[in-house]
């Protein structure tokens, strides 16, 4: 392999799985990422080995099989065969959020923490049925109880409505269609018992809260095109589409592998009719979205602003989420260089969340952690503004 890596055709950057095998058919296993390079995407090896050929897993998409070169020199032996070598490796900048939550609470003493939550993969646990995609019920009521001492809010790419319809819960604020559906809770003081005497600004008090629908003009389009594809698709077995209400999911989970390239083909062409939308990937899903300047960032600033956080430097967002389209909330929290950042994920990936969990069970052991944090510095202290988080 020269320094440039392999040449390699993927039709997606991020963390793979390669399984290898020699001539003698011995396999092992290793992690890497897939960098951009020159037009070309390249798989970027270090280390010494040798191997004949090697699938390539896709950390959200599944087995892509595509050209492999004869032989692939360079493999770190440090990740050869033990993907928790590499887990623990990566976890070395991305240091799971259990293991480091006085390093979390320490500097949160004294600032306001606003929670935010994605819903797939991180309240609930990836399941082959998007519609039963169910959270359990003590991972409601951990994020009940974080709810009653900080700010929460769910940011789901899915509609408003199925978000709320799966969580079940008031005192959150929902974000739906990967943020482009944002709709405050209708809250009284009584709904928010921890946070009554804090200076949550009047869009809780108001009756039937307030909603914001940035993308309110591509409605129709998106009922067209959800009709124009679900027509095209129809006949391939497995494949699915949701109407998440200012976006679309086309689900291919459950879809043979020889039949991933014609949906693909399918969909693109709908979409090529529909300038003003494009197209991301998600966990074995395309989510055809419009194409405006606004993501799960854009909702987390829209909301900390709406909490009356908008120029405040004591105030520390916490969001935790799985998968892409979390990335860009990610970003504004670093941006912001305050809060935290936290990736879901049992594998290594790219990502730019400082911290981890590997799942939805670690995920409910730190929210229920959280609100205990909270509760035993609430009942030690007896100041309203330490009990919410507002001062020392
Ligand atoms: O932002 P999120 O709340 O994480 O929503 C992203 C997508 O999540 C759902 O799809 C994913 O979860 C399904 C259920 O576990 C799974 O079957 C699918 O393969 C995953 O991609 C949801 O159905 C999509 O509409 C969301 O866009």
């Amino acid at each position: 392999m020269d320094k440039e890596g392999v040449p390699f055709q993927g039709s997606f950057l991020g963390y793979y799985q390669i399984d290898m095998s020699d001539r003698k058919n011995t396999t092992r296993m290793e992690f890497t990422k897939i960098n951009q390079a020159r037009g070309l995407r390249r798989l970027m090896l270090t280390g010494q080995t040798q191997c004949f050929a090697f699938r390539l897993k896709h950390h959200d998409h599944g087995f892509v099989d595509r050209p492999f070169p004869p032989r692939v020199r360079g493999l770190d032996q440090h990740h050869c065969g033990d993907p928790e070598a590499a887990y623990h490796l990566w976890q070395k900048d991305h240091p799971s959020a259990l293991k480091v939550f006085d390093r979390i609470t320490k500097p949160a003493k004294g600032k306001r923490i606003v929670v935010f939550l994605d819903y797939d993969g991180t309240l609930s646990p990836i399941v082959n049925d998007p519609d039963r995609a169910f959270m359990t019920d003590e991972m409601r009521s951990a994020v009940k109880k974080v709810s009653n001492y900080f700010p929460t809010a769910i940011i789901s790419g899915r509609s408003r409505d199925k978000v709320k319809e799966f969580v079940r819960l008031e005192n959150v604020y929902y974000a739906g269609s990967h943020g482009m559906d944002i709709m405050s809770p209708p809250a009284s003081p009584e709904s928010f018992p921890s946070w009554k005497h804090s200076t949550i600004p009047a869009l809780h008090q108001k009756g039937n809260g307030t909603v914001f629908q940035p993308a309110r003009n591509y409605l129709p389009a998106v009922q067209e095109m959800l009709a124009a594809i679900e027509k095209q698709i129809a006949n391939i077995q497995g494949a699915r589409v949701e109407d998440n209400r200012f976006c679309i999911s086309v689900h291919y989970r459950q879809v043979k592998e020889e039949d991933l390239e014609m949906l693909e083909q399918k969909v693109i062409s709908v979409l090529q009719k529909y300038p003003d939308f494009h197209l991301t990937r998600g966990k074995m899903v395309m989510e055809i979205r419009p194409s405006i300047e606004w993501n799960k960032g854009h909702a987390l600033e829209y909301l900390l602003e709406k909490l009356g956080f908008k120029d405040s430097t004591d105030v520390l967002p916490l969001y935790i989420g799985d998968d892409r389209t979390d990335e860009d909330a990610f970003k504004v929290i670093q941006r912001r260089g305050q809060g935290y950042p936290i990736i879901v994920s049992s594998i290594p990936k790219e990502t730019k969340a400082s911290y981890s969990l590997r799942d939805p069970s670690e995920v409910l052991a730190f929210l229920s952690r959280l609100a205990r944090w909270r509760k035993a510095s609430s009942s030690s202290n007896r100041s309203s503004a330490q009990i919410w988080g507002l001062g020392d």
